[in-house]
C-alpha cells in the first residue's frame, strides 16, 4: 500500500509543562481533504508546524510519505499556508510569488488557475502587497501554497478572512486539488466553514485527538431534534426521548439516530397534531462531542 501523505505517530510537542500536542495518532489518505478542527489553543497550529518541519517533536513522529516531515525530500512535496501569512510589503504580489516559487523546483504551473479562481487579477498582482486588504493577503497566501502543484497542501485557517463569494471560490480550489489527486489538510475553528469541502474531519482538544471520522459518519453520531405539537398539554416525558422540555403545547427533545421507539411512542400519544424530526447539524455534533468533556 502507498505510504500515507501524513502519518502522526505518538506525536508530542511540549515546552516545559506547556503541552502543544500529546500522543497524536493520525493517518491521512492520499487524495483526501481533511478538516482539522479545534478551539483556540487546541493544538492545530502546533500540529501543522510539526507537519511542515517548522517544529521538531518532543516525542513521536510526524511523517510525510513515511519520511520525517523536517526532511527536504518531504518538504519539497508540500504547499503550506501559515495562519498569519507575511509577505514583502514593498514588493508586488507577483514578485512575492516568484520568490516563493523559486524555493521549489516545480515552477508555478497552477499560479494562474488559482489566482483567477480566487479573483486576484493581473492588476492586483502588480500592486505592492502593502496596499492589499486582509482578504487579498489571504488569497495571495493561498496562491503561494498551491502554485507549484504540491502533492500535499497544508493550510492553517485558510478561510477565516474570506468573504462568502471568495469562500466558494476557495472551496472550488480545494476540490480541483483533490480532483487531480492532491491531498489537502486544513485547519479551522468552525466545522460549518469546511464541512462542504472535507471528506474527513479530525478534531483536537487540549492537544489530544478527539475524533477522526468521515464527515458522513459524524452526522450519524448526532442526535436528532424532535418537536411534537399537541392540542392538549403534552406529556412531561416519553420513553427514550432525551432532554424532554414542554413549552405550552410543544414538547421538544432528542433521539439517537435510528432509534425509532420514542417516535413510535410519540405517534401513539393522544393529542399529537404534528411531529418534526430535524437532521442534526455537524456543528451541533461537534459542540456536543467537544463541549461535554467526554
Ligand atoms: N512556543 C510555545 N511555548 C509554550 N506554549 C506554546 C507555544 N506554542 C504554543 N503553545 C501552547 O500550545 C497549545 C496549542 O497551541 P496552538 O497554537 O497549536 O493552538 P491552535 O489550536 O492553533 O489555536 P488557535 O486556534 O488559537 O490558533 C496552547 O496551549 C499554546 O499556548
Amino acid at each position: 500500500m502507498a505510504a500515507p501523505p501524513i502519518r502522526c505517530a505518538g506525536l508530542t510537542k511540549r515546552w516545559g509543562a506547556a503541552v502543544g500536542v500529546e500522543a497524536l495518532d493520525l493517518d491521512v489518505e492520499p487524495g483526501s481533504v481533511t478538516g482539522f478542527l479545534g478551539a483556540n489553543g487546541a493544538g492545530k497550529s502546533t500540529t501543522i508546524e510539526l507537519l511542515v518541519g517548522l517544529l521538531r517533536p518532543t516525542a513521536g513522529q510526524a511523517l510525510l510519505w513515511d519520511v520525517p516531515a523536517s526532511e527536504p525530500a518531504a518538504r519539497a512535496r508540500v504547499g503550506y499556508m501559515p495562519a498569519d501569512p507575511a509577505f514583502y510589503r514593498t514588493l508586488s504580489g507577483r514578485r512575492n510569488l516568484d520568490l516563493l516559487a523559486a524555493l521549489h523546483r516545480r515552477g508555478a504551473p497552477d499560479r494562474d488557475m488559482a489566482a483567477d479562481l480566487l479573483g486576484l487579477s493581473g492588476r492586483d498582482l502588480a500592486r505592492p502587497v502593502g496596499e492589499y486588504s486582509g482578504g487579498m493577503v489571504q488569497k495571495l497566501a493561498l496562491v503561494q501554497a498551491v502554485q507549484h502543484r504540491p502533492d500535499l497542501v497544508i493550510l492553517d485557517e485558510p478561510a477565516n478572512r474570506l468573504d462568502p463569494l471568495a469562500h466558494r471560490r476557495f472551496e472550488e480550489l480545494i476540490r480541483r486539488i483533490a480532483a487531480r489527486g492532491g491531498t489537502v489538510f486544513l485547519s479551522s475553528h468552525t466545522l460549518s466553514e469546511v464541512e462542504d469541502v472535507c471528506d474527513t474531519v479530525a478534531m483536537v482538544r487540549a492537544g489530544r485527538l478527539l475524533a477522526h471520522r468521515p464527515v458522513a459518519a459524524l452526522a450519524d453520531l448526532a442526535a436528532r431534534r424532535v418537536r411534537a405539537l399537541f392540542d392538549t398539554t403534552p406529556p412531561a416525558a416519553v420513553p427514550g426521548l432525551a432532554d424532554p422540555h414542554v413549552d405550552g403545547h410543544v414538547l421538544t427533545g432528542r433521539v439517537a439516530r435510528a432509534d425509532l421507539e420514542p417516535l413510535r411512542a410519540l405517534l401513539a400519544t393522544p393529542g399529537l397534531t404534528d411531529l418534526t424530526v430535524e437532521p442534526a447539524s455537524l456543528e451541533d455534533t461537534f459542540i456536543e462531542l467537544y463541549g461535554d468533556g467526554r
